[in-house]
């Protein structure tokens, strides 16, 4: 488990990361989501202990992780993974970081095959894609063993085939009873990742939901249609309930009334649909919602102090 508790960090001018109280469970894996420079990476780095709070605390297992007596036998990060010794191997690599964590030898070549890169123990960091770097970042976050696991944009640079098997890996960890936390903006990726998401922004707390709930509350429906006479549908749903939130050519994209509606109008009218499309909310557009909508309320907020 992690939690933290009233998390702040100012830099000079700049508030990175403003009263942040969350707790991250074991069991399932929570998405950590913000824009950029919303603090996600500072507040990681202070769970970490390798940034101090200017107030507020971060405990992973009930303790603070500077005061950890194992800490890779604890807690598994991945933060930076360009930061590699490009002459090292990945078994170097690793032996280093295995050495002064006090890890068995053989733990090296079983992380090396549970990502992967078993054929690829001898060869040098520097010849890796960033691919394979994301994967050995990960071995070395399991050297350990770990039962809390941190990520910092884990999904950067891995192709689909690489962005699934992240996703296997940590879904798999979670059911073990593992605590993931993983950064990511890729809203999407997330989507089919994380169980529930943390959203920050600006530094503060947005959201602390389950990715089910999010998705549902978060957006209107939408339907996605298409006809060749879509100027003169338009026309008719100007009359309705509807709201067109984007049109281009012959696509239309309309939210406030459902497929059939649009359908009949259509019908009654004698207009072809060469599609008539309900689609579902994506995390991503759940997100933008409740961002949009985050900002009103401190505006609110602020005219009235
Ligand atoms: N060492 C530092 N000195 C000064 N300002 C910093 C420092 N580190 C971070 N910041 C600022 O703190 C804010 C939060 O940055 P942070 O990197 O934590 O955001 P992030 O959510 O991880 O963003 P990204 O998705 O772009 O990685 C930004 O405005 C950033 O410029």
């Amino acid at each position: 488990m992690i939690e933290v508790h009233g998390l702040t960090k100012r830099y000079r001018d700049v508030v990175a990361v403003d009263d942040l109280s969350f707790t991250v469970s074991p069991g399932r894996v929570t998405g950590f989501l913000g824009p950029n420079g919303a603090g996600k990476s500072t507040t990681m780095r202070m769970i970490l202990g390798l940034d101090t709070p200017t107030k507020g605390s971060a405990r992973v297992g009930g303790r603070n992780y500077r005061s950890l007596a194992a800490p890779l036998r604890e807690v598994g990060a991945l933060l930076d993974p360009a930061a590699l010794q490009k002459s090292r191997t990945a078994r170097a690599h690793l032996l280093w970081i295995a050495q002064a964590g006090g890890i068995e030898r053989k733990r090296i070549d079983e992380v090396l095959e549970l990502v992967g890169l078993g054929k690829a123990g001898d060869k040098r960091v520097g010849e890796f894609s960033l691919g394979m770097r994301q994967r050995l970042g990960i071995a070395a976050a399991l050297l350990g063993d770990p039962a809390v696991l941190m990520l910092d944009e884990p999904l950067n640079g891995l192709d689909p085939e690489g962005i699934v098997w992240v996703r296997t890996l940590l879904k798999g960890l979670a059911s073990e009873g593992r605590t993931i936390f993983l950064s990511s903006h890729l809203m999407n990726e997330m989507e089919a990742t994380a169980d529930h998401v943390l959203v920050i922004g600006k530094g503060k707390l947005i959201a602390d939901v389950s990715v089910h709930d999010l998705v549902r509350q978060g957006a209107a429906a939408q339907v996605s249609v298409v006809s060749p006479r879509a100027a003169e549908l338009v026309a008719l749903l100007e009359h309705t309930e509807a709201h067109i939130v984007s049109g281009a050519d012959n696509e239309l994209i309309v939210s406030g009334v459902d497929a059939a509606e649009i359908g009949e109008l259509a019908a009654r009218h004698g207009i072809a649909l060469h599609e008539l499309t309900p689609r579902r909310p994506g995390l991503e557009e759940a997100f933008i919602h409740l961002t949009r909508d985050q900002v009103g309320y401190r505006a609110k907020e602020h005219h009235g102090s």
